[in-house]
């Protein structure tokens, strides 16, 4: 099982780094990411950043999204533009889990109303061999050079971010390896299950560089500035709990190993996840991401209350009345407030379609009574 910690090193941040020269000391997210109680309880949302902000649908005008990823410019207006809106306690890095695959020369687009499509899918020992290398932490290689691009975009945005921590985030090695085997978005990735079970040397030499990419991606983001990382596994919930660990939790734990000795937390997310909860907690983030399905109270009795959490609105009760809404947010915070830290987010992603004044009723309902 790979090493899931190390004793975090602060000098290895820059002096001009938010976390070194002290502008997010007092940020409320970091602090409740710490499993302290902070001043009130912070939230931010996955995808805030996207096609719900009518600024966003602007902005990304004539570009495609790759384009927009790779834009230091666009890519810094855009992440910012819901801290602006709404005055959520983090900046999450517009990004997208198939950047560093782009940055690595992977042939993958991103296909509007599907999502990340691969020009050739993964299926044997030669496919994973003839993928770009990637080097190790700290080599000056192609990948390494390709990835200044993330590193101009990150102190962009933490330049114009003041007291707001940035939070960067990767795709984990199971949801990226079932992209390249799959080829493109999947409900139940049994193209990629089929291959973990039938040809596992196979899968593993293809998570182990689906593993290194996410970690020097991560890696790249906080040394450039980022104060938390995120590890997405969004689609681990569609294994078994026993095919998790064996073959998925050992690659998890080595993305996350590449900035345990950084001192930044590290949350991490599976959707329908719920039945994965304990396995994962033993990947080495030192957050826990749960999903709408499982109440905060109950995941952290699971997890014997050893990890602060983050979550879990209901994205559908985004669409309910106000007052529906309003009592689903203060039975989060009421059960999150039994792990020893909270950060409210939603269960999943934001809904293409929300009404942005719906997430504008939870900020100042957390805000106000969080
Ligand atoms: O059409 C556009 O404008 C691009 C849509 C868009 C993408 N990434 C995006 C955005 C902005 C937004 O969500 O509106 C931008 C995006 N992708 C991601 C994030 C991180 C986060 O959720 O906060 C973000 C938001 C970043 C931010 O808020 O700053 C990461 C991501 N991309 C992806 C996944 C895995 C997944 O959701 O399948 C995940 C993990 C997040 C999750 O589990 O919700 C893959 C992906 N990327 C994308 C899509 C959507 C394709 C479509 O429905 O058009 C899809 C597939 C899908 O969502 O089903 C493209």
């Amino acid at each position: 099982m790979h090493p899931s910690s190390a004793t975090p090193d602060p000098s290895l941040l820059a002096p001009d780094h938010p976390l070194a020269d002290g502008r997010v000391a007092d940020a409320p997210l970091l602090a409740a990411l710490r499993g302290e109680q902070p001043a009130h309880r912070p939230v931010w949302f996955m995808r805030q950043a996207g096609r719900s902000l009518p600024e966003y649908r602007e902005a990304r005008r004539g570009t495609t999204m790759l384009e927009s990823c790779l834009t230091p410019e666009l890519a810094t207006e855009i992440t910012l533009q819901p801290v602006r809106r709404y005055g959520v306690d983090a900046a999450i890095f517009f990004s997208d889990i198939v950047v560093p695959m782009r940055l690595a020369g992977v042939g993958v687009d991103i296909a509007p109303g599907v999502g990340p499509v691969f020009e050739r899918p993964i299926r044997t020992m030669d496919d994973v061999e003839a993928l770009p290398q990637l080097g190790e932490p700290g080599d000056r290689g192609a990948f390494d050079t390709a990835l200044d691009v993330i590193r101009e975009t990150v102190r962009l945005t933490t330049a114009q971010l003041g007291e707001t921590p940035l939070i960067g985030f990767a795709g984990a090695p199971f949801t990226l390896a079932a992209y390249m085997v799959d080829g493109r978005p999947s409900r139940d990735h049994l193209g990629a299950r089929r291959l973990m079970l039938a040809a596992p040397d196979v899968w593993a030499a293809l998570s182990a560089w689906t593993s290194r990419a996410a970690g020097l991606f991560l890696r790249a983001q906080v040394l450039a500035g980022a104060s938390a990382v995120q590890l997405f596994d969004s689609w681990a919930g569609s294994l078994a709990a026993s095919d998790y660990e064996e073959s998925c939790l050992p690659f998890s734990a080595a993305a996350l190993y590449a900035v345990a000795d950084l001192p930044v937390p590290r949350i991490h997310f599976a959707a329908h996840g719920s039945h994965l909860l304990a396995p994962m907690a033993q990947a080495g983030a030192t957050v826990m991401g749960v999903d709408y399905r499982l109440p905060l109270d109950a995941a952290s009795r699971l997890l014997g209350g050893a990890y602060p959490l983050q979550g879990n609105v209901d994205p559908a009760r985004l669409d309910a009345p106000a007052d529906v809404l309003a009592s689903h947010v203060l039975d989060v915070l009421a059960r999150g407030a039994e792990a020893p830290g909270h950060v409210v987010n939603l269960g999943h992603g934001v809904p293409p379609e929300t009404d942005p004044d719906q997430l504008q009723r939870v900020v100042d309902l957390v805000h106000e009574r969080g």
